[in-house]
């Protein structure tokens, strides 16, 4: 396809309550949404990275920049391009991966909405349906957090993650143990602790939980192989996986025994179905994680969760977890379950009065 044009859109997205994490409180999301207009075909896609380098050192004013200065020109200046000649095209820039998949994934969505064929289809999903799991804030008070879990519970999840840092792991893990039973639990340290902390986390085995997620820092395998030497709670990571050559890295080291693909923060939905293949060869169970998506960034997601080796719950959750409106027909539970989008591409448009009301910028990048 020849791509003939590009938009940046920024939309502002409340959420229905703060997200706090051990990095920091989200109260709203400053979304940048692409779309690649082809002859054939438009396709979105939404890039995950956040307002400020918290999470990773990506953030959304940056990657707009690179966007609009180093890759959308490199791809526009091709007379053809397809998702796969994406990642070729923009190799020689460095990082920036969340950029990049979402400039791949909008191309990937035009040319499967010209073909016919759903992204769930292309990626080789092998179910209609996934679980869903979803992911619980660090809360003021222990009360706070059941009444939280008792309403997630209520609404269907299948699974419960908690946010944990120092302060706040063992009692709440305990208080929702013992309100809740067997329900299946995990934790995600978003990276608070350091090795120092293995005898306080290994009481954590008390509770059997399904994972502890990302404890260590992004960039530590080695430390994290220790680790997982002192738990008996599997380690998965998250932020320390940017590639199907990280994920290699960690399991030679065994740094971790279950995987977080997130496809933003590791460059697309290709090398996520890479990273997906090479932990199912090696017998590493992955979930998909969430970065708060609105239904552009939800519709891809529960697509690639709905691949075989997908094992686990993922934090695919309803809409109405974050947002009282999304800018797509809402994604909604179905006991326990979201429907795997079944259209063209990723199966679901933007609302255009919502887009609209939503929208704080719009940029138009000519080919
Ligand atoms: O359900 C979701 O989309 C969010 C899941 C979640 O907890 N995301 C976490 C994470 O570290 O995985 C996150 C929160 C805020 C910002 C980035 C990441």
């Amino acid at each position: 396809m020849k791509i003939t044009g590009v938009e940046l859109r920024r939309i502002a997205m409340p959420l229905v309550a703060p997200f706090r994490t051990s990095f920091g409180t989200e109260h709203s999301r400053d979304v940048l949404l692409v779309r690649v207009v082809t002859p054939e075909a438009e396709g979105w896609a939404e890039c995950v990275a956040m307002g400020e380098p918290l999470y990773s050192p990506e953030y959304v004013d940056g990657a707009a920049d690179v966007m609009r200065r180093f890759m959308v020109p490199a791809l526009t200046a091709l007379q053809h391009v397809d998702a796969y000649g994406v990642g070729q095209a923009l190799e020689p820039l460095k990082g920036h991966r969340m950029a990049k998949a979402a400039l791949e994934t909008a191309v990937l969505d035009a040319q499967l909405r010209a073909s016919g064929e759903s992204f769930a289809r292309f990626l080789g999903a092998s179910r209609e349906a996934v679980p869903c799991g979803v992911s619980v804030g660090i809360m003021n008070s222990i009360p706070e957090l059941l009444d939280a879990v008792d309403g997630y519970i209520a609404e269907g999840y299948v699974r419960i993650k908690l946010k944990i840092e120092p302060g706040w792991d063992l009692e709440p893990v305990r208080a929702v143990r013992e309100r809740f039973g067997d329900v299946l639990l995990q934790v995600d340290a978003n990276a608070a602790y350091t090795l120092t902390d293995s005898a306080h986390l290994a009481g954590l085995d008390a509770f059997g939980l399904l994972l502890i997620e990302q404890p260590l820092a992004d960039d530590d395998l080695v430390q994290h192989a220790e680790l997982a030497k002192r738990l008996r709670t599997p380690v998965c990571l998250d932020e320390s996986i940017e590639s199907a050559a990280h994920a290699a890295a960690a399991i030679s080291l065994k740094a971790c025994s279950v995987i977080n693909i997130k496809p933003g923060r590791v460059g697309g939905y290709l090398e996520a179905r890479r990273i997906h293949d090479l932990c199912r060869a090696n017998g590493v169970a992955v979930w998909c994680g969430g970065m708060l998506e609105t239904g552009i960034g939800r519709a891809a997601n529960v697509a690639l969760a709905a691949l075989p080796g997908f094992t686990l719950p993922g934090d695919t959750s309803a809409s109405r977890r974050y947002f009282a409106r999304d800018v797509t027909p809402p994604f909604e539970l179905r006991d326990g379950h979201l429907d795997v989008p079944a259209g063209p591409g990723i199966g679901v448009d933007p609302d255009p009065a919502v887009l609209d009301e939503v929208t704080t910028s719009v940029e138009w990048l000519a080919g």
